[in-house]
């Protein structure tokens, strides 16, 4: 579904990415690890079109889309509920996730309104409240329900439980666990990588700007100085 490979970017002058390669299959749920400032931020930055790759090649289902617009990216299927949430502080709960809702893929069951509501419970009930006035996790939630709405072929989490309280990010977690029952393809960038190891099928990691390692759950876990040396857990 999304495969990477080769793949190179800067900001200005300062090249940040030298050679990531990943790839996240239809159905799976794959990791992209590795400590602060190491390219994982970039690397989503550059799949999703916000940042022009200076070479290799983003692939998403067949199609090349290095260098495409943020919006082909995401017409295409992709969608992303970035770091620091970015959601309309103005607008309610229910804009926030009709704003950008679509269909275009044509999914059968597609994300409603009241399926979201169903997965966050918490939105219905604030689903009139300005997004602005709502907590950091409600927020995150938010963030995940407005991404759904676009109906993604590949969903993208950049560090969707950071700064949450725990209960707050369990909620986030047994979200990820329903949606990777049905089926979603999820790509995930996190810091909690003992949830990831049970929830991910395969997982990758980056050290600056490369990609250095990639392999299964159980890989990862027999391999304990790795996620040492290169996560620092
Ligand atoms: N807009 C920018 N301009 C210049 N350099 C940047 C910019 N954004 C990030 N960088 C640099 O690129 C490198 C990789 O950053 P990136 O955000 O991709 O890392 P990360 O692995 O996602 O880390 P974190 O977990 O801290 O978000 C860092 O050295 C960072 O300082």
């Amino acid at each position: 579904m999304l495969s990477v490979s080769g793949l190179q970017s800067a900001y200005g002058p300062s090249q940040v990415l030298f050679d990531v390669e990943l790839g996240v299959g239809e159905g799976e749920v794959v990791t992209l690890l590795g400590r602060n400032g190491m390219g994982k931020t970039t690397t989503v930055r550059s799949i999703m079109g916000l940042l022009k790759p200076s070479a290799g090649t983003v692939r998403f289902t067949g199609r090349e889309v290095s260098g495409a617009t943020p919006e082909t990216v995401a017409r295409l299927g992709v969608g992303l509920v970035p770091e620091g949430r970015q959601t309309f502080p103005t607008l309610t709960v229910r804009e926030n996730l009709v704003a950008t809702a679509s269909n275009r893929l044509k999914r059968q069951n597609p994300w409603t309104l009241e399926r979201v509501y169903a997965l966050f419970p918490r939105l219905g009930e604030r689903a009139g409240q300005a997004a602005g006035t709502l907590s950091g996790g409600e927020q995150q939630m938010l963030a995940v329900g407005r991404a759904l709405m676009t109906n993604p072929k590949l969903l993208i989490l950049d560090e969707a439980t950071e700064g949450l309280a725990p209960v707050i990010r369990a909620e986030i977690w047994r979200c990820i666990e329903a949606l990777k029952a049905e089926g979603q393809s999820i790509l995930l960038i996190d810091k909690n990588i003992h949830v990831l190891k049970r929830l991910a099928d395969r997982h990758y990691i980056l050290e600056k700007g490369r990609t250095v390692w990639s392999g299964s759950s159980a890989e990862l876990t027999a391999n304990a100085d790795l996620v040492h040396r290169y996560v620092g857990i």
